[in-house]
């Protein structure tokens, strides 16, 4: 990645997005300063998914910009869009592995995506796939994996790349609550042990509360309230915000 920029390694303003003539986003702006772990809840169907998928680069917004190390995404020629976007990792409710190739391949592709010379995406995709505990599966195939090796795959893909910032959404949800409870304490170590840049999609108020340096909710396509976790969590200011709280407390 080109020597940092400034604070913010990712900056939204003013985002819409239509699906089918309804805006999904409507004026969505945010920013998330480096190291930073920011966390973002609202509603099934308030548009998390969708501003993720902005803010990686795969949906086009209709309106407004997206900022990554202070470039403006959607502004750039389409080979130079793809470069800066590989550096936005991101994992998602399902692995999104690519059939046909190993798990050493998959995990090699993020980082070699990212500019990282194919010897050393190799590297650092076993050192990552052997940190997860996945060493002895190498030369499976996706198909060959549990939910919960598959999600822990795509971590190792993402973390691989060497990203500037790591999107995560939801990647417990269609996992049984076993297997989801590892992944979130995996993600809980990873979040605290590597200081990267983290924007994370979840329902879960106590993981929120732990590692989380801020909190942003959203309702039906917008921010509604912004802070740091303890303090939305207790003295919540939107409708959103005293449903969860009285979640958090239950
Ligand atoms: N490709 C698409 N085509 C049409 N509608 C879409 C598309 N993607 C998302 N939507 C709609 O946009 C709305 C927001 O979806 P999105 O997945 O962003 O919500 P979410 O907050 O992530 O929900 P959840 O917490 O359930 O994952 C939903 O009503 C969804 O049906």
């Amino acid at each position: 990645m080109a020597a940092a920029r400034g604070p913010f390694v990712l900056e939204a303003e003013g985002l819409v997005r239509h699906f089918g003539g309804r805006p999904v986003l409507d004026g969505v702006s945010l920013s998330v300063a480096r190291g930073e772990t920011v966390i973002l809840m609202g509603p099934s169907g308030c548009g998390k998914s969708t501003l993720l998928r902005c803010l990686k680069g795969l949906i086009q917004p209709d309106a407004g910009t997206v900022r990554i190390e202070g470039e403006d995404l959607w502004a750039l020629p389409e080979a130079r869009r793809r470069d800066l976007a590989a550096h936005v990792a991101m994992v998602f409710q399902r692995p999104q592995l690519v059939g046909h190739l190993s798990v050493l391949e998959n995990t090699a592709l993020g980082a070699a995506a990212a500019g990282i010379p194919w010897p050393e995406a190799y590297e650092r995709a076993a050192m990552w796939l052997s940190a997860l505990e996945l060493g002895r599966h190498l030369d499976r195939r996706p198909a060959e994996l549990s939910g919960g090796e598959g999600q822990r795959v795509a971590i190792a893909r993402a973390l691989a790349a060497d990203p500037s910032v790591v999107l995560w959404d939801e990647p417990t949800s269609h996992l049984d609550p076993m297997l989801a409870a590892d992944l979130l304490q995996l993600m809980e170590e990873l979040i605290g042990r590597l200081r990267t840049t983290m924007l994370v999609v979840t329902h879960q108020p106590g993981f929120t509360a732990r590692v989380g340096d801020r909190l942003i909710l959203m309702d039906r396509g917008q921010v509604v309230e912004s802070g740091p976790p303890a303090r939305v969590l207790a003295r919540p200011t939107s409708e959103v915000g005293r449903r969860l709280a009285r979640l958090a407390a239950a």
